[in-house]
């Protein structure tokens, strides 16, 4: 009933050895992780102390990116920001755009970019790390715009969890946190907007030599070996 999603394959078939454009900045920004210089720089419209080091961490609903995430930021000292968490946090907040918000969530949509990529802003913006992990977000080449635009910086590299459909069901419906969208009628609403509107940016950034896939389908640690690897790379790359 479920089809794995079969269709990556062409999107992401370059991407497995591909390191994290380092025929522009990827190198300089592993170097500078190691050089400790303290001069503000302004990057984009963010000022910082250092160079960040943006990783967008994409994948369906379900496939692990938050479970990953939390191992990635302990073992390499990333901040996680998750898009997911700041709308639901938003929501909480009772903020003007909260019933809008939810109602997206709850139909399995995607909140307009604007008020998501300004939610990362300020996170951003009020870190003293350098360091990013930016999980669930681009969901569509809107959202990568935006960000673009709004921020005015790229990924130095993209993570891509890739996983079975039926696999991301099961994992999204034991899931158990009370979220209003794991029911089987918004995942199956979710599932359709992943391969319309987020697979098209997972190419885009195959295309740029920016993706990394991941095979999500093991444990939480065996996967985490993937991940380790590709850190521990553009690590050696310094
Ligand atoms: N490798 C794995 N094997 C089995 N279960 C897993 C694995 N990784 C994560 N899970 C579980 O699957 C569920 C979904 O994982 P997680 O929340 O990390 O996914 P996600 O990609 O962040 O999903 P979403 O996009 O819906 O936020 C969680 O209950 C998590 O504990
Ligand atoms: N860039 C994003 C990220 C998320 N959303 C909305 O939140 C829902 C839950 O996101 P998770 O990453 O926690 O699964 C998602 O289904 C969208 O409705 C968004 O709009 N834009
Ligand atoms: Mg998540």
């Amino acid at each position: 009933m479920w089809k794995r999603i079969a269709s990556l394959s062409p999107l992401v078939s370059s991407s497995k050895s591909t390191l994290p454009n380092q025929a522009s900045y990827g190198l300089n920004i592993w170097k500078s992780l190691s050089t400790g210089i303290c001069t503000p720089v302004r990057y984009g419209n963010l000022l910082k102390e250092k160079t960040p080091f943006i990783t967008f961490v994409l994948g369906g609903p379900g496939s692990g990116k938050g479970t990953q995430c939390i191992k990635i930021a302990q073992t390499f000292g990333f901040t996680h920001l998750s898009a997911g968490d700041l709308l639901r946090r938003e929501i909480l907040s009772n903020s003007e755009d909260g019933t809008m918000i939810l109602n997206t969530i709850k139909e399995g949509k995607i909140v307009p970019s604007e008020v998501t990529v300004k939610l990362i802003k300020k996170e951003m913006e009020s870190s003293e790390n350098y360091k990013f992990l930016i999980d669930g977000f681009p969901r569509s080449e809107e959202n990568r715009i935006a960000f673009e635009r709004i921020i005015g910086a790229e990924p130095n590299v993209v993570l891509f969890f890739d996983c079975p459909e039926e696999e991301m069901v099961k994992r999204v419906l034991n899931r158990n946190e009370g979220r209003v969208d794991d029911n089987i009628d918004t995942i199956k609403k979710r599932l359709k907007v992943f391969s319309s509107l987020n697979l098209p940016v997972i190419g885009y950034y195959s295309k740029r030599g920016k993706l990394r896939t991941i095979n999500a389908v093991g444990t939480v640690d065996e996967i985490f070996e993937q991940v380790r690897a590709v850190f521990t790379e553009c690590e050696a790359m310094k």
